[in-house]
């Protein structure tokens, strides 16, 4: 039986992916980059801005998608259980901390650049993540914008987190972000060459 903090949410798909509430490191990380994620850097969100504590249950139920019209039909999405406020801490984004080329994950975030090995380190939620793997890209939805992004956060180490955009999000509101020009592109060529801006590898 899974420890209680580690079992997975309602509508997790347990067949495939396992849930996780902490990162967890992939054997081929360099032990160098292991202690650069450990030293806090430009990673800090700042203090004036809402974050409940990250170990409360977070605002967000994951759902399947059952409208046609949506682009992820048929597939899950997070929505928020709760209102959110403006401009606050939603969870983070848990996965596998790598450094090595993730290009066919659709899952995989883009932490930071080791400056010891000059190595790209990602977080890939593919196969291990939490709740934030679900977050959708509102490109093709109803929405005409991003009402959340994904942003460097830190908690006694580096990590990337989910926070809530300037307007808020209301309860049972889809949470959506803009996972950048460079993934589109990726996956769909010059097609994908919208404006857009941030964060997916
Ligand atoms: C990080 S996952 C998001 C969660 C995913 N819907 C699921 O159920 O696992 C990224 C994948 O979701 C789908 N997706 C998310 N936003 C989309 C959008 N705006 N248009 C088309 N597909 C989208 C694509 O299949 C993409 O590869």
């Amino acid at each position: 039986m899974l420890p209680h903090d580690c079992t997975p949410p309602p509508h997790w798909p347990s067949e495939s992916v396992t849930y996780i509430n902490r990162a967890r490191y992939a054997h081929s990380l360099p032990a160098e980059i292991t202690s650069e994620l450990k030293r806090s850097g430009s990673a800090s969100n700042s203090s004036d801005e809402a974050r409940p504590s990250s170990k409360s249950k977070p605002p967000v139920v994951i759902r399947t998608i059952t409208s046609p019209d949506h682009p992820a039909y048929n597939q899950r999405g997070l929505f928020a259980s709760k209102k959110i406020l403006p401009r606050t801490f939603i969870l983070p984004y848990y996965g596998e901390i790598h450094s090595d080329t993730r290009s066919q994950s659709d899952y995989d975030l883009s932490l930071f650049r080791s400056p010891s090995t000059g190595l790209s380190v990602g977080v890939d939620a593919a196969k291990m993540g939490n709740e934030a793997r679900f977050v959708n890209d509102y490109r093709g939805t109803d929405a005409k914008r991003a009402n959340a992004e994904f942003r460097e956060g830190w908690d006694g180490v580096r990590r990337m987190e989910v926070w809530s955009g300037s307007e808020g999000i209301k309860k049972g509101e889809e949470i959506l972000v803009s996972y950048g020009k460079g993934w589109w592109h990726a996956r769909l060529g010059d097609q994908g060459d919208g404006e857009a801006s941030s964060a997916p590898t």
